[in-house]
């Protein structure tokens, strides 16, 4: 399939360029960028040299169409809907990475983002969360890859909120990620002084994701869910580790709500239930697409701890496109996608 890459230069798109120049089934057509155009892709990244050496262009949407099948869009929300609509006129199939089309309710998008050109296109977005939509991913023209922050949280809280194992209005999700999470751009937020040595918490109570994670665990509850949301910023370039903590509504130990997540994953190629007394790390999973999960129900609070990691440029961004990709096209849904993780 011929694919292209519009917002090529920034961390996910660097992701994304990587791992589909590798795909068996993708010829990489198109890597567009503003502020790199007419350079080589392997100037600006080196490690690509020798192995993707294409020309960045600006954004021609009648070439895109031309030469490309679908598309990426890996540029910053509020930048994507003003493209997105663009393509979809033109019959692409388009895989969008920003916020800008993971919501179903407009007011939830516009009260913690902003006003949305293209609200009409939200009822044909997909949610690209495979594991709990990958019926609707096969055939659909425009996936809206979920947040990273969201991917870690909704996949640690799917199997208890699915089955009303826990009180759905107490659920505290304290998560962290490394600093790849805020994107290439300069920012002093995160520049080395600031981040490096340090570790803090920041949009407390206020965080985008809060919304985007409410939103589909409701939908999978068939109830409102309000939660508090954490983020932190970790002096690590890449990784994020949720830990999440619920009120049990049952009498349910460590080893059966394990053997729970277990039977509810089974089939998933890309999460990993952990055995019981073993907990994630970032180092097990950073460089590859898995989401692992552990878990411990605290016997004394009825409380269960559940905790998740992503690398939240893989799982929680290029690679879970990727995956979205494959189920899109009908291919094995692992093509392209077989790193196991760096560990150093
Ligand atoms: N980083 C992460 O871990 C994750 C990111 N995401 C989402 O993916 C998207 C891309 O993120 P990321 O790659 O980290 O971001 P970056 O800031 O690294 O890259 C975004 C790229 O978009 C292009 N761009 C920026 N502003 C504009 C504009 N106004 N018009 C056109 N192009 C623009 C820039 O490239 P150029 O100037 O070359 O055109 C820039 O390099 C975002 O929506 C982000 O929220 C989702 C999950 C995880
Ligand atoms: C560390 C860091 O700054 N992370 C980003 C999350 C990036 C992301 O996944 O956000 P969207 O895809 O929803 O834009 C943040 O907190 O805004």
């Amino acid at each position: 399939m011929k694919v292209s890459i519009v917002g090529s230069t920034g961390y996910t798109g660097l992701e994304l360029v990587r791992l589909l120049n590798k795909h068996p089934k993708v010829e990489l057509e198109i890597l567009t960028s503003r502020s790199f155009d007419g350079e080589v892709i392997s100037d600006i990244y080196q490690n690509l040299k020798g192995e993707a050496d294409i020309k960045c262009e600006a954004l021609d949407i009648d070439k895109l169409a031309e030469s490309s099948e679908l598309v990426f869009t890996a540029l910053p929300h509020g930048v994507s809907m003003e493209v997105v609509p663009q393509l979809l006129a033109k019959g692409l199939k388009v895989i969008d990475l920003s916020g800008d089309y993971r919501y179903d309710n407009l007011e939830t998008y516009e009260s913690w983002y902003k006003a949305h050109n293209s609200p009409e296109l939200f009822k044909d977005a997909v949610y690209g969360l495979p594991e709990l939509n990958r019926a609707e991913i096969k055939g659909s023209s425009l996936v809206a890859n979920p947040g990273c922050y969201p991917t870690a949280s909704i996949l640690a809280l799917a199997p208890l909120v699915d089955k009303g194992l826990v009180d759905l209005n107490n659920i505290i999700i304290d998560a962290k990620s490394g600093t790849s999470g805020a994107g290439r751009k300069l920012s002093l937020g995160s520049h080395f002084c600031e981040v490096n040595n340090n570790f803090k918490a920041y949009k407390v109570a206020n965080h985008r994701h809060t919304s985007e994670i409410e939103e589909k665990l409701g939908i999978l509850a068939k109830k409102d869910i309000s939660l508090s949301f954490t983020p932190h910023l970790l002096p690590i370039n890449r990784g994020i580790l949720a830990t999440v903590y619920a009120n049990l509504t049952e009498n349910i130990d460590s080893k059966s709500l394990l053997k729970h997540y277990q039977a509810y994953y089974q089939d998933e190629s890309f999460v990993r239930v952990m055995d019981e007394g073993k907990l994630p790390e970032i180092k097990h999973v950073a460089g590859s697409n898995y989401c692992d999960i552990g878990l411990t129900v605290d016997e004394r609070t009825k409380r269960v701890i559940v905790i998740s990691t992503i690398d939240n440029l893989l799982k929680g961004a290029a690679g879970q496109a990727v995956q979205n990709l494959n189920i899109l096209a009908g291919w094995d849904e692992t093509l392209g996608l077989d790193n196991v993780g760096l560990y150093l």
